[in-house]
């Protein structure tokens, strides 16, 4: 480990082992895209739950001896019929509707002519037994489970659902994220800076980071580098499942962050980790009277530095606690366009631009940016350059990791 401090992986072990999914609770399946199944799916139909026509055409007893057939009923959708197919005979049939006693077969509507309202003529040979007919119970049977517990609900799977009459599954809620940004120096993205002063840019960023991944924002707006603004504005976030705060956790005189969660009852499971940018992250665990906890993350200010560790220690928490995997971007293995060395011996990640060569494998090259607090380079970059110190330096047509910002990784 270099020096003293947490190497990444160590602190995302930790961040895990406090990281549970949330109580479950039931659902409208229209609100359940994008949650997790918190229980096996269990189908109370059979699929299909009748023998059905998959054709526009005649149910008939199949490999029919006859070339000419008495029409004796006809059945839409949704409607049963009510009379038995024999050899000579057929029941006009649409997609979907249940097969007649005696049917095995359906002859598509393009294969025959009517003669007349009750009489039909085959102008193909008679299909086989089986044919355009799909049996009650074909995909799954009543009873069966359709779905696993933990499954992510997409569009397919809400369709399934409904299907098989989960109409309020047992899902794991969104968690809440409280955002706080700290600092005496901060004005708003519409307001004029004084001298010293900056616009807030990590607010809307860690709002915006906290939707892209799919949690609810509670936002917690600015506290000042005083103790009464910040432990009134932290309390105001013990109702979120995660808080994360912008700013104050490194040694400057105004770092009061960390002391104060601690007077609030938040436990320090670490501070500091070897990395770069982000090395002075915070996290903590808040457990409340009524048995709830709060996961803390205290970010580094410095813009870069907030962006990569909500994506590498906070994201993952989120989709754990969303009852997924503990899991952050999606990780892929980049050719470097151009050396590159790493200073210092903390694991580097470094904003890039990636583009597909003609052979389709990604080239990756790090943005022009001056540091952790760039977010003109950050803004340039399609991905994270995942650079251990040890490794450094790199020279250009080195393989490394990259973690993909875009859901394509190019720009
Ligand atoms: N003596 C040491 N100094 C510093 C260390 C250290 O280990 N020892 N670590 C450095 C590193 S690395 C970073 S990163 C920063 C992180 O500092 P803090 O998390 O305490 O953040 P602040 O000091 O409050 O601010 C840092 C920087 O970021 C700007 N900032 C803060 N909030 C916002 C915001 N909402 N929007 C835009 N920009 C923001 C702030 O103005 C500062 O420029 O500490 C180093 N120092
Ligand atoms: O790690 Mo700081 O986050 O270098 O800027």
């Amino acid at each position: 480990m270099p020096g003293q401090l947490l190497t990444v992986d160590a602190a995302l072990r930790l961040i895990e082992q406090q990281a549970a999914p949330l109580a479950a609770i039931a659902t409208p399946l229209e609100e359940a895209l994008g949650l997790c199944l918190a229980a096996d799916a269990v189908s109370n139909v059979d699929s299909p739950p009748h023998d059905k026509a998959m054709m526009d055409g005649y149910a008939v007893i199949g490999d029919e001896p006859l070339s000419e057939l008495a029409v004796i009923e006809e059945v839409v959708a949704g409607a049963v019929p009510t009379l038995a197919v024999a050899a000579g005979q057929a029941t006009r049939i649409m997609t979907g509707a249940p097969i007649p006693p005696g049917a095995e077969a359906v002859i598509p509507v393009e294969q025959t002519e009517l003669r007349d309202a009750d009489t039909v003529r085959l102008t193909s040979p008679a299909p086989p037994a089986g044919k355009h007919v799909m049996r009650r119970g074909e995909v799954f049977e009543r009873g069966a489970v359709v779905l696993t517990s933990g499954t992510p609900i997409g569009p397919a799977q809400l369709a399934l659902l409904a299907e098989t009459g989960n109409a309020t599954p047992a899902v794991i809620p969104t968690p809440t994220v409280g955002v706080l940004a700290t600092g005496d120096e901060l004005v708003g993205a519409d307001q004029t800076p004084a001298a010293g002063q900056i616009r807030n840019s990590n607010g809307p960023m860690l709002h915006a980071l906290v939707r892209q991944a799919g949690a609810r924002l509670l936002p917690l707006g600015v506290a000042r580098d005083n103790a009464e603004s910040l432990a009134e504005r932290i309390t105001a976030g013990a109702t979120a499942d995660v808080l994360v705060l912008s700013g104050g956790v490194s040694a400057g005189k105004r770092d009061l962050a960390p002391g104060i969660l601690a007077e609030l009852g938040a436990r320090q499971v670490f501070h500091k980790v070897s990395v770069k940018p982000g090395k002075p992250l915070w996290f903590g665990v808040w457990r409340h009277a009524d048995g709830r906890q709060t996961l803390v993350f205290g970010l580094p200010g410095n813009p870069v530095s907030g962006f990569v560790c909500f994506h590498l220690f906070v994201r993952p928490a989120l989709r754990r606690l969303a009852g997924g995997e503990f899991a952050g971007l999606p990780r892929v293995a980049v050719t470097l366009d151009q050396a590159v060395t790493v200073k210092g011996d903390r694991r580097t990640y470094l904003p890039a631009a990636v583009a597909l060569d003609p052979a389709g494998s990604r080239r990756a090259r790090p943005v022009a940016w001056r540091g952790s607090a760039d977010l003109l380079g950050l803004a340039a970059a399609a991905a994270l350059l995942d650079l251990p110190a040890e490794r450094s330096p790199y020279a250009a047509g080195d393989r490394v990791e990259a973690l993909l910002l875009t859901p394509a990784g190019v720009a």
